[in-house]
């Protein structure tokens, strides 16, 4: 099979794009993919309980992604790869740009690209996260629209259903194409319990008005923290079979 990834916007920060992503990983890898995660530069990170630790290529680590250990813990990526998955971790609730001129870091941003294709040529299926809405400043003068575009893999969208949404979906949507990034589904992701009027209304226009299909719409999970009760939970909402077909053209 040939080497596939997906990328994963979402329309604001705090959407749940670690959360879905974590969720679609599970499905990939219960659906027989070798599964890979990417989130290359996170800002939000803490201190490793443990102070210090080192991964398989005797990188330092002191500071933990949260997002990361996520991706990991979901599709069970040891510690050892934590620098496959992340290689830069930033303090600070900022985007990764300012965090990383805060923290005096140079992010080598064609190496980020470089190590994220390279990630993706290992696994059957690899997502890669960005951070916060799509155009949210990576390093320099690039933000993660440029990141996206210059990986050019197949991208799903992650949308909130409360009153507002369509904005949001519509123009992250067109944003994204405009700058030649492929979006090929809609995921809501409802954290707050939108009244389920509107949250239907809301996603029959999102696809009226962005063209795209809208992939699944996950409510707010409330069960145990178990990694099986939550895959079951979340195939109940989203068939993923008709998602890989959807997104990746195979099949
Ligand atoms: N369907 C859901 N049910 C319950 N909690 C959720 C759901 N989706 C997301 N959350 C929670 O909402 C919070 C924000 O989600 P998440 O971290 O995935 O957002 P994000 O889009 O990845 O943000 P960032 O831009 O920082 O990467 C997290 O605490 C997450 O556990
Ligand atoms: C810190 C947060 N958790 C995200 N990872 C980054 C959000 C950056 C938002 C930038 C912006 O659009 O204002
Ligand atoms: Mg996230």
């Amino acid at each position: 099979m040939k080497q596939l990834g997906i990328s994963i916007i979402g329309t604001d920060t705090d959407v749940g794009k670690t959360f879905v992503t974590g969720l679609l990983g599970a499905m990939a890898q219960d659906d027989g993919f070798s599964v890979g995660m990417v989130k290359p530069v996170s800002s939000s990170a803490v201190p490793f309980p443990e102070c210090i630790t080192m991964d398989e290529d005797n990188v330092r680590n002191d500071l933990e992604s949260k997002d990361a250990t996520y991706l990991m813990q979901s599709v069970g990526i040891p510690e050892s790869r934590r620098h496959e998955v992340n290689p830069y971790a930033l303090a600070g609730d900022y985007s990764p740009r300012l965090a990383a001129e805060l923290a005096d870091v140079v992010i080598d941003y064609d190496d980020v690209v470089r190590h994220t294709l390279d990630v993706v040529s290992r696994y059957d299926l690899t997502f890669v996260e960005g951070a916060g809405g799509i155009t949210t400043p990576l390093y320099g003068d690039k933000t993660f629209t440029d990141f996206m575009a210059a990986i050019e893999l197949p991208t799903i969208m992650i949308a909130d259903g409360r009153l507002g949404s369509i904005n949001r979906a519509v123009l992250t949507c067109e944003y994204a194409k405009a700058h030649g990034i492929f979006v090929k589904a809609i995921i809501v992701n409802d954290t707050t319990l939108v009244d389920p009027f509107l949250l239907k209304t809301n996603i029959e226009d999102m696809e009226r008005y962005t063209g795209l299909p809208v992939a699944g719409a996950l409510p707010p999970y409330q069960g145990p923290n178990i990694h099986s009760v939550r895959l079951g939970w979340g195939r109940s909402f989203i068939d993923s079979e008709q998602l890989w077909k959807t997104v990746l053209d195979f099949r």
